[in-house]
């Protein structure tokens, strides 16, 4: 999907210029809803939420270094259809068994990196990047080799390919469960090694027994159906899963001791994470019947393989599959990898044809989407924003981040910001009115003129969080249609001083307010004084007691220095008393035109903002 200009301004490290037709608006059902309530929306939210959920959007542009075609490093083997579609877009350095030192070396030199389970995506590779790598494309599912909340921090997306290889490594776990009940592995190398050895490789059915799904997601109900197929009772331990889907496919969800506790197999589908580290070990293992066999082709380091190892001595464990290990490839005398119990094959789940041409087109249309400042189905590290309210609300992007823009620079020098009220007037209700992207925009206002940060979408809480911004969101809910998503955004900074004494609210705020008017930004509101001026060029603000004249004398101040006016407007308390004159200019004015000004007789105090 092409974005329109405002839209990539928001999701670009540095804007694409590109132009694309804008995205149609979203007809929403008219509601009505009680006048004026002031509702609290929001506190601020972090957005690294580690999942790999493919229903997440969002999208970070990137501009090659030079403003030419990207450059993207790919340090896995990755399928031929899939480096076709990155080769026509960008240019693709293919670099596989890198050190992690020459990883760092080359990071630095292009706009996104795709990598497979066994390239270590570190902090140490984000600081390498300095800040040029704006993708980091995992061409399969688990992102556990990839630091989230550095790439966050960095402002770089991560995005996945959460589906392709589903079927491959349902597929490959009921492969190692047959093989493993029937010592296929075993009874393979016996025979290779000259030796008929039939009563030594007896093995145990599978039609009957129960199997416990540790993890129903994609890949364990896939295992679930399959295991289900083979005859053998199925039960599933998920605490995210929904009932409903288990229940659908006849899998009842039970508590994590009652699968352990009950199952003769356990297979393992959750992905590794701080909480499911180790969760199999020496505890689990004495919960589990005894003679239970185990497959693994999730992640090793939901084992505890020191634990494994004991069980299987003692008998705990009948046999165990593995697919993966703690350390990969895991060391040549691993007692684990060597146990004549277990079958091991190097990390084949996802490896068939079908799944790595799949995973290939997968990562490489999400990586050059998101390089190109479109959608990313499936961001890991960045809050979910449909494509339908990312277009519906990029008309107020430009005004959100402008407004944060203006408020920033009305600070007087040496207050530090410490607290944002953002104040959304609508008549839609709050719960479908997403304004995350509108906060983010009005972070990288307020941020990025004072700062080298530079702020997207990925990274904005954290930035504000970093910053101790404490940013509160409150929606002003208006009686009318809920067909337009937002009347007005107004951005309040709390306890600051100003430059400016006419942008302070009678509550000592500094208060700026702007709306959309035909699809541009307007600034309508400075501290008590409604203006309304179109946000484009820059802005001169002058406070003045409302008399004749004053309009005339600044502007022909203007006119003598060649600064062109292109919107103008007077917001006054009443006749007589204070009034504020709001100019928009496009050019810059330079300092004997801001000393004329100043000079002027009857303006008060003045100040000039850049947008
Ligand atoms: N060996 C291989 O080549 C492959 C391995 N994988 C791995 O398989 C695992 C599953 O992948 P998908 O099914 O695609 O992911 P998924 O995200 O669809 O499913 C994971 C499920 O685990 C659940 N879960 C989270 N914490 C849990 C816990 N403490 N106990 C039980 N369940 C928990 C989640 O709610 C989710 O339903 C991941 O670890 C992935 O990395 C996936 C593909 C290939
Ligand atoms: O997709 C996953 O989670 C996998 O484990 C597959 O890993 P791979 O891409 O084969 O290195």
């Amino acid at each position: 999907m092409a974005l329109a200009t405002p839209l990539r301004h928001l999701l670009a490290a540095a804007p694409d210029p590109a132009t694309g037709a804008p995205p149609s608006l979203q007809a929403q059902p008219a509601r009505a809803f009680p006048p004026h309530r002031r509702l609290l929306l929001r506190s601020i939210r972090l957005v690294a939420a580690p999942s790999s959920d493919a229903t997440r959007h969002a999208g970070v542009a990137a501009r090659a270094a030079g403003g030419g075609r990207p450059t993207v490093l790919v340090t896995e083997k990755l399928g031929a259809a899939g480096l076709e579609l990155l080769r026509a877009f960008a240019n693709v350095d293919c670099a596989y068994e890198l050190t992690a030192e020459e990883l760092r070396a080359k990071v630095s030199l292009v706009d996104a990196l795709v990598v497979r389970s066994a390239t270590r995506v570190t902090r140490e590779v984000f600081e390498a990047a300095r800040g040029r790598l704006r993708v980091v494309g995992r061409a399969g599912v688990g992102i556990d080799n990839v630091d989230l909340q550095a790439a966050t921090e960095a402002g770089c997306l991560v995005v996945n390919a959460p589906t392709a290889n589903t079927v491959a490594a349902a597929e490959h776990a009921v492969a190692l469960l047959a093989a493993m009940a029937r010592n296929v592995a075993q009874a393979d190398a016996s025979l290779k090694a000259g030796k008929w050895q039939r009563s030594k490789y007896v093995g145990v059915s599978l039609v009957g027994k129960t199997i416990a799904i540790m993890g129903f997601g994609k890949v364990g109900s896939e295992v679930a159906r399959r295991a289900k197929g083979l005859g053998m009772d199925v039960i599933a331990h998920d605490p995210y899963a929904p009932v409903d889907r288990a229940r659908a496919i006849g899998v009842d969800l039970v508590s994590f001791d009652d699968a352990i506790s009950t199952a003769d197999f356990i297979s393992l589908h959750m992905p590794l994470t701080p909480s499911t580290t180790k969760i199999f070990n020496d505890e689990t293992f004495a919960k589990m019947t005894k003679g239970v066999r185990l497959i693994n082709v999730a992640r090793g380091g939901v084992v505890d393989e020191e634990a494994l190892l004991r069980a299987l001595d003692n008998g705990t464990v009948a046999q165990a599959a593995l697919d993966v290990f703690f350390e990969e490839p895991p060391p040549k005398d691993s007692k684990l990898v060597h146990h004549e119990n277990v079958t091991v094959t190097p990390h084949l789940g996802a490896s068939t044809t079908e799944a790595q041409e799949g995973v290939a087109l997968e990562i490489a249309e999400a990586v050059i989407g998101a390089l190109k400042g479109e959608l990313a189905a499936t961001a890991v590290n960045a809050p979910m924003v449909s494509a339908e309210v990312l277009a519906e609300l990029s008309p107020y992007v430009i005004l959100a981040e402008k407004l944060g823009r203006l408020a920033v620079q009305l600070v007087a020098g040496g207050s530090g910001i410490k607290a944002v009220k953002i104040v959304y007037s609508s008549a839609r209700d709050p719960d479908d009115l997403d304004t995350r992207i509108l906060r983010a925009m009005v972070t990288k206002g307020i941020v990025e003129p004072i700062s080298s940060a530079f702020v997207n979408m990925v990274n904005a809480d954290y930035v504000a969080k970093q910053r101790g911004l404490r940013i509160i969101e409150e929606q002003i809910l208006l009686d009318g249609s809920p067909e337009v998503p937002i009347n007005s955004i107004q951005v309040q900074l709390a306890n600051v001083e100003s430059k400016f004494a006419g942008a302070l609210s009678d509550d000592g705020d500094i208060r700026v307010e702007g709306k959309v008017k035909d699809g541009t930004p307007h600034l309508t509101l400075v501290g008590p004084f409604s203006v309304d001026v179109s946000l484009e060029g820059n802005l001169l603000l002058c406070r003045q007691v409302d008399q004749p004249g004053i309009i005339g004398k600044v502007g022909s101040i203007l006119g003598t220095m060649n600064l062109n006016v292109n919107f103008m407007s007077v917001g006054r308390i009443a006749p007589g008393k204070q009034a504020i004159m709001a100019i928009g200019i496009d050019e810059e004015p330079d300092k004997e035109a801001l000393k004329l000004i100043g000079e002027t007789p009857s303006v008060q105090e003045f100040v000039f903002l850049k947008l």
